[in-house]
């Protein structure tokens, strides 16, 4: 298995955010919910490193119809980053360190009043081989994909952006309830538990109750949108896992 210079960095990454598989009481560890949609249910606490709000979010979701692999493909795989995410203006792949693994350029649509922003990141996609176990249930398959900053020396950023720090991770676990009738799995079968985190330093000064409203309205937008966008996606493809 080759490495990149970033190997390192992401094994250390893949295993801090495997730790949230543990399935500790999200509501426990001062997490405090700001929303709950259905099956969705999203996390914060406040933090301010200096004088910026960066306030780490946490989701945690379930939903019919697709794999782990699935969501994680599509939430990695650059090309269709644009069907999913709207809150991006320019997205560029600088670089392509290994078939699951890409260095991403975007800047962010001005959010709010401060200046906007843009992120450089690397982005990766990896299947966890054995997954710390959840409670009495057996996953099929569990991938995370993990999102961090990192520098770039091709960067050409947009003028006039704010370096905004990111540090995210989708971990997806599939759980299969196998037909009564012994026929094949089909999608009916399917539950995929999500795990979203998502550490966003705004790089720059930016008004604290602006910022947390929009966290609050965009993260569940962005996590509902990209779950149905996924099931649109895949409903009528074979299963992939
Ligand atoms: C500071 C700024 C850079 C503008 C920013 C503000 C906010 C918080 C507000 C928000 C939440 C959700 C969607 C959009 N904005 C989120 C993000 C953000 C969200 C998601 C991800 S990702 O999951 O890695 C998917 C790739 O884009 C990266 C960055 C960035």
């Amino acid at each position: 298995k080759v490495t990149h210079e970033h190997s390192e960095a992401l094994n250390q990454r893949i295993k801090e955010h495997l730790a949230l598989l543990d399935h500790s009481d999200p509501d426990a560890n001062g997490w405090e919910q700001i929303t709950e949609d259905g099956e969705m249910k999203v996390y914060r606490k406040e933090l301010v490193q200096d004088g910026l709000i960066c306030d780490p979010l946490k989701a945690v979701h379930s939903v019919g119809l697709v794999t782990a692999k699935e969501m994680c493909h599509y939430f990695w795989f650059p090309d269709v980053r644009r069907d999913w995410e709207e809150t991006v203006d320019v997205f560029d792949v600088l670089e392509t360190l290994d078939e699951a693994t890409t260095i991403n350029y975007q800047t962010h649509k001005q959010v709010w009043p401060a200046a906007q922003r843009d992120c450089l990141y690397l982005s990766s996609m990896v299947k966890v081989d054995n997954p710390p176990s959840v409670g009495d249930k057996i996953p099929h398959d569990t991938w995370i994909v993990c999102n961090f900053s990192v520098d770039h020396p091709e960067a050409n950023p947009v003028s006039g952006c704010v370096r905004a720090l990111i540090e995210v991770a989708l971990i997806c676990q599939t759980f299969i309830t196998l037909p009564k009738d012994g026929g094949p799995i089909t999608r009916d079968c399917l539950q995929c538990d999500i795990i979203y985190v998502a550490n966003v330093n705004p790089g720059g000064w930016a008004p604290a109750s602006v910022l947390r409203s929009i966290y609050k309205r965009e993260y569940p937008k962005f996590l509902n949108r990209f779950t149905n966008y996924v099931q649109q996606k895949t409903k009528d493809l074979k299963l992939l896992f």
